[in-house]
């Protein structure tokens, strides 16, 4: 006699009726660990079912909620373990972001589960635990460490090259779930929602280009702003430029902020600090420019000009556009 395996609870992030791509990728990950139970929390998710069908997703849990709540980390925590309680899941797997962090840490919290962020990979050991392996240290270290809980929330550090082709189409179940109430989610209110994310252009964690800038820029991301419209890419920071409030947060990029991998990254007053470099050093193309001829990224850099990043970027603008013209 076979034991099926246990459901496999992914939580799929979804704005405006649309599936977070990441989604795709957290969800060819998690096939292979056993049958995939998509949770969806918030408004009018049913558009994304059809898309989860032909992802091999067996049941899809809706668990209706209006935006100013489902955007809460409390509340979707509680909408996670109240449906791995109902499905008997004991593996929970979420995107990696900050807000996704929260949001686990309070779903093992309340499982009394063990906690796995920011894997690269997972699966399983030869005794069935999970099994992750994690970059540390600037990424300058890789870890391997596996859940000894018999219930596991992971979130996982989504990669284009985890996605698998439509070939595993189901028919999903439909669940329906109320929205859980509870201390933790009374108390609080999304007061106002403004997103600080580039309206167009590609997204920072699968743009091909990336036009990261730092201190050097003195809070002018403008010229920054230009070329990476040029090159179709995206637009990153350091921690420095962050930190200053010169940029949203969700730009800065390295050991506390994404990872990029882009075919070209293009580095303007950005020192390339260790802490930095770990979360872009597997760039394809690194391009320097620093008018400190001893700055660091210039030991990473395939490319480099030392000079004023006001001189050199708009001229590298102008000859982009022209070439393109
Ligand atoms: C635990 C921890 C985690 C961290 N996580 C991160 C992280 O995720 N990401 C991150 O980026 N940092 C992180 N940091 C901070 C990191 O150590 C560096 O301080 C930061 O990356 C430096 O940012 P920067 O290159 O913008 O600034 P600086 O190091 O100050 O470099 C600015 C550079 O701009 C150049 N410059 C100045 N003016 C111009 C100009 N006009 N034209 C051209 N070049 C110019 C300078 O020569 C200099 O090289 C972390 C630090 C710690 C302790």
């Amino acid at each position: 006699m076979t034991t099926q395996p246990d459901p496999v609870l992914v939580l799929v992030d979804h704005d405006h009726g649309g599936v977070a791509p990441s989604a795709w990728e957290i969800l060819a990950v998690a096939r292979h660990l056993g049958p995939v139970h998509a949770v969806l929390v918030g408004a009018g998710p049913e558009g994304a079912l059809e898309e989860l069908a032909a992802y091999g997703v067996a049941a899809a849990h809706l668990v209706e909620a209006p935006a100013d709540v489902a955007l809460l980390a409390p509340t979707v925590a509680r909408s996670l373990t109240r449906v791995a309680a109902s499905a008997d899941a004991t593996t929970v797997v979420l995107a990696a972001s900050p807000r996704n962090a929260e949001i686990a840490a309070l779903a093992a919290r309340e499982l009394g589960a063990g906690l796995l962020l920011d894997a690269r990979s997972l699966g399983r050991g030869a005794d069935g635990r999970l099994v992750t392996e994690q970059l540390a240290f600037a990424s300058m270290w890789s870890v391997v460490a596996e859940s000894l809980a018999e219930r596991c929330v992971v979130t996982l550090r989504p990669e284009p090259s985890h996605v698998l082709a439509h070939d595993a189409r189901t028919e999903p179940s439909i669940r329906r779930h109320r929205l859980p109430e509870g201390d933790e989610l009374r108390g609080l209110r999304l007061s106002s929602r403004t997103s600080s994310i580039a309206a167009e252009g590609p997204k920072l964690s699968s743009a091909r280009v990336v036009v990261a800038g730092g201190r050097g820029t003195g809070g002018d991301f403008g010229p920054l702003r230009e070329l990476a419209a040029a090159l179709g890419g995206a637009v990153g920071s350091t921690r420095v430029a962050t930190d200053e409030g010169w940029i949203a947060a969700d730009t800065q990029i390295g050991q506390t902020g994404a990872t990029v991998s882009p075919a070209l990254y293009v580095g303007a007053g950005v020192s390339g600090a260790v802490h930095h470099r770990g979360g872009m050093q597997s760039a394809g193309v690194v391009v320097a420019i620093n008018n400190d001829p001893d700055a660091p990224i210039f030991e990473i850099a395939d490319f480099g000009v030392v000079g004023d990043l006001f001189e050199v970027v708009p001229q590298l603008t102008a000859e982009v556009l022209r070439r393109r013209s």
